[in-house]
């Protein structure tokens, strides 16, 4: 008899088929209060655990006793408690590499919009406001040449910083716990301390985890150390930043510009003071979303559950 795996996120057909060669799968959408009983319930003799987009927090967990392994499609695992998958012995499994390059563009694509205002002025044509050549106080910012401080410089950090530097000439520094030669080497890239990043880049760009320290990390203080022209991105987590502060900060226009993919809340509520800003980039969390890339995740996080269930965690496995 197979064992039972439950899938907590729509996937398409032929990965349903693939992950039901191994296991006795039951699938589910997504999780919601409507279906929430009916999930616990399955879960229960369940083994592995599948998906993406849900939390699965203690509470959930408890009525999981026979839980093996958790397969993530993200790359990010801070909505999992480790202490509590450590202390059970269940492995959690994620999805890096596979998204890195289109996250990478994902966020460049962000600091290209805010520096050139294309929503603002993608507006501006379709409201029919479009009536002369364009005025200087609609002009943008090059981005060429320009100062790039990466907040995290990992795999997707590295990314957005050799297209940077490769493609667009920018001196990337960067602020991280540990260096990273390969930036350092390839792309001369410079590791400075956050204040001074801060102070110096012409574009701040965090592509940081959310963790503890990294929690509330870019606030009123550290907004006003950056230049009045400079453009501030998230394209990591969004506990990194305070929102009301960056709101105040773009209101005031001590910043010059903000470009945002991830959010404290999501989907972000449309009372957010970021809501109403004209200087503001706000994607909803797209960083991987091509029809490519998703799929990759989903294929990587079938194979990590089928080797992680196998006893082989020696790929991307987060903890175990
Ligand atoms: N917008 C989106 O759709 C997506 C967002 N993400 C987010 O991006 C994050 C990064 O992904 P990825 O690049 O693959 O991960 P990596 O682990 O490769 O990179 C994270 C980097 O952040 C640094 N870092 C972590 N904690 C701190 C800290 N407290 N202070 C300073 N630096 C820190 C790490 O270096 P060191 O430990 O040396 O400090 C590391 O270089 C993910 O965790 C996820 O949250 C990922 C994919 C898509
Ligand atoms: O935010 C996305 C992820 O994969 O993590």
């Amino acid at each position: 008899m197979k064992d039972k795996v439950v899938l907590y996120k729509k996937i398409p057909e032929q990965q349903q088929q693939s992950l039901s060669q191994t296991f006795n799968l039951v699938c589910f959408d997504k999780i919601d209060e409507n279906n929430l009983e009916q999930f616990l319930n399955e879960i229960k003799d369940a083994v592995g655990l599948i998906g993406a987009g849900f939390k699965l927090d203690k509470n959930i967990l408890k009525h999981a006793p026979h839980l093996k392994v958790i397969s993530t499609i993200s790359v990010g695992y801070d909505h999992f408690d480790l202490d509590y998958l450590k202390q059970h012995n269940i492995a959690l499994m994620h999805t890096p590499n596979v998204l890195t390059e289109t996250t990478a563009d994902t966020i460049f694509s962000l600091i290209m919009c805010t520096a050139r205002r294309t929503t603002e002025l993608n507006n501006l044509v379709r409201s029919g406001a479009w009536v002369n050549n364009l005025k200087d106080a609609y002009f943008g910012i090059d981005v060429y040449g320009k100062k790039l401080g990466i907040l995290g410089m990992g795999r997707i950090g590295y990314a957005v910083a050799k297209r940077a530097h490769l493609g667009f000439d920018m001196q990337v520094n960067y602020y991280n716990r540990s260096a990273n030669s390969a930036a350092e080497t390839n792309l001369k890239a410079q590791k400075m301390e956050l204040d001074e990043l801060l102070a110096t880049s012409d574009f701040v760009c965090s592509i940081l985890p959310a963790n503890q320290q990294t929690d509330l990390l870019i606030g009123q203080r550290e907004l006003a150390l950056m230049k009045s022209s400079a453009i501030f991105i998230n394209g990591g987590r969004g506990n990194v930043v305070d929102e009301d502060a960056l709101a105040k900060a773009l209101q005031d226009r001590t910043i010059r510009a903000a470009g945002l993919d991830v959010y404290k809340v999501e989907p972000l509520p449309t009372s957010s003071p970021l809501m109403d800003l004209d200087n503001i980039v706000l994607f909803p969390h797209i960083g991987s979303a091509t029809a490519e890339t998703r799929l990759a995740m989903i294929d990587c996080a079938i194979d990590n559950l089928v080797a992680a269930y196998h006893g082989d965690l020696s790929k991307n496995c987060v903890s175990h």
